[in-house]
């Protein structure tokens, strides 16, 4: 059951949770405004000085006024864990804009509809902050669900994929001539229809990709990205835990960046992570940042690379079990090039996508402002 006020505000709905906490549509009883809580019952409750150090921090981020950028209204401690109150969005999260089909975008406004308060599930790890208690890794101090995969997005639904799957299916059923399960199995695997039912499924999945719309809204939501990345960087910020879940996109298809600020002020906070601890979420993380290393802008045009290769290959960067293979993917693995998974991809996009996830810093763009040259180019 959530609260039902906390502090001046009225508690009306659920709106969503993540790793640290739950979203809370909201209204502010002295203004009547309806907005979005944010409450970080997760995180271990406040002391007195990590309350203050909370409100030292919504200083710097009520200050910050840019279209593409969610506003912060206020800060407090309810029964000992901090909340953050921001601007409502009536929107979706990037994943799910852009898994939108063409009836869904065109509302007579020209906005698109959507069910207010809409249940959807997370769109990737949502469990940023790991457990240590929860750890299945011996070798790593988190938890392994902050590392679990993506839910598939409506676009590797396939559209007609049932038959390919079922065909499939039967091609891997049919009997052989030792009629072992391993032996059926894996001669269906070299049949040839089956090739060519596997190659059909694919390239309906990136047609489904590339369809000229979604592309266009990809592009133009990654454009406003930019435009807060660069806005927030230029105020001395790094979001530090930057993904899909983070970037919401409103009705009249303005993005708005979520969530800045959060992950610095957890990480410095022993209390708050426990010690050593990263702050972040393990697919999106740079390499300096898995190496514990000071962050600057660029880890966040990394993450940002993540996510552009995740939208147009379908699939993300690098495919690890447990998070210390990530991690050493991440620090000596090239990713497949995108246009090898996804043939007729952007293949601008896809150079973006590849100079942004380079391992040397240097190597990368260095601002988000020679992103967005690079996309609009
Ligand atoms: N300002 C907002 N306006 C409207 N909905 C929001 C707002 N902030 C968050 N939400 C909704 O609440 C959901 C949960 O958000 P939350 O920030 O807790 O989780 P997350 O970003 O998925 O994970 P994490 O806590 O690991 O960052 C979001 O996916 C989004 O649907």
């Amino acid at each position: 059951m959530p609260p039902k006020l906390i502090g001046p505000y009225r508690v009306m709905d659920t709106l969503g949770s993540g790793g640290v906490g739950t979203v809370y549509r909201a209204l502010d009883r002295r203004t009547n405004d309806t907005v979005a809580l944010k409450l970080l019952s997760a995180a271990p409750a406040l002391d007195a000085r990590a309350a203050r150090r909370l409100a030292r921090e919504y200083e710097t981020l009520a200050e910050l006024a840019h279209p593409n950028v969610v506003k912060v209204f206020d800060v407090g401690v309810f029964q000992g864990y901090p909340y953050l109150v921001m601007e409502l969005i009536e929107g979706l999260t990037l994943r799910h804009y852009l898994d939108l089909r063409g009836s869904d975008l065109h509302s007579p406004s020209g906005s698109f509809s959507l069910p207010r308060s809409r249940a959807l599930p997370s769109d990737d790890d949502s469990e940023s902050w790991g457990d240590a208690e929860d750890s299945q890794d011996d070798e790593s101090p988190f938890n392994l669900a902050a590392f679990s995969e993506e839910e598939p997005s409506e676009d590797m639904s396939l559209h007609g994929g049932a038959e390919s799957v079922r065909a499939l299916a039967e091609a891997a059923d049919e009997p052989d001539t030792d009629g072992s399960d391993e032996t059926r199995a894996s001669s269906a695997m070299a049949d040839p229809r089956v090739q060519l039912v596997e190659r059909r499924i694919q390239e309906a999945r990136t047609d489904e990709l590339n369809r000229p719309e979604r592309m266009g809204r990809l592009k133009d939501a990654m454009l406003q990205v930019c435009e807060a990345l660069a806005y927030i960087h230029g105020h001395g910020l790094v979001h530090r835990d930057l993904k899909p879940s983070n970037i919401m996109v409103d009705e009249d298809r303005q993005v708005r960046l979520m969530d800045f600020g959060l992950a610095k002020f957890l990480a410095d906070d022993a209390g708050l992570t426990g010690d050593g601890r990263f702050v972040g979420t393990f697919r999106y993380m740079s390499p300096e940042q898995i190496l514990g290393e000071p962050l600057d802008a660029r880890a966040d045009l990394y993450s940002l690379g993540v996510i552009l290769y995740e939208l147009l290959s379908g699939r993300p960067p690098f495919d690890a079990k447990t998070p210390s293979q990530l991690w050493q993917q991440v620090l000596e693995v090239e990713p497949a090039p995108v246009l090898a998974i996804n043939l007729k991809g952007d293949p601008q996009l896809a150079r973006v996508a590849h100079r942004l996830l380079r391992k040397e810093l240097d190597d990368r763009y260095q601002t988000a402002e020679e992103v967005y040259e690079a996309l609009a180019e």
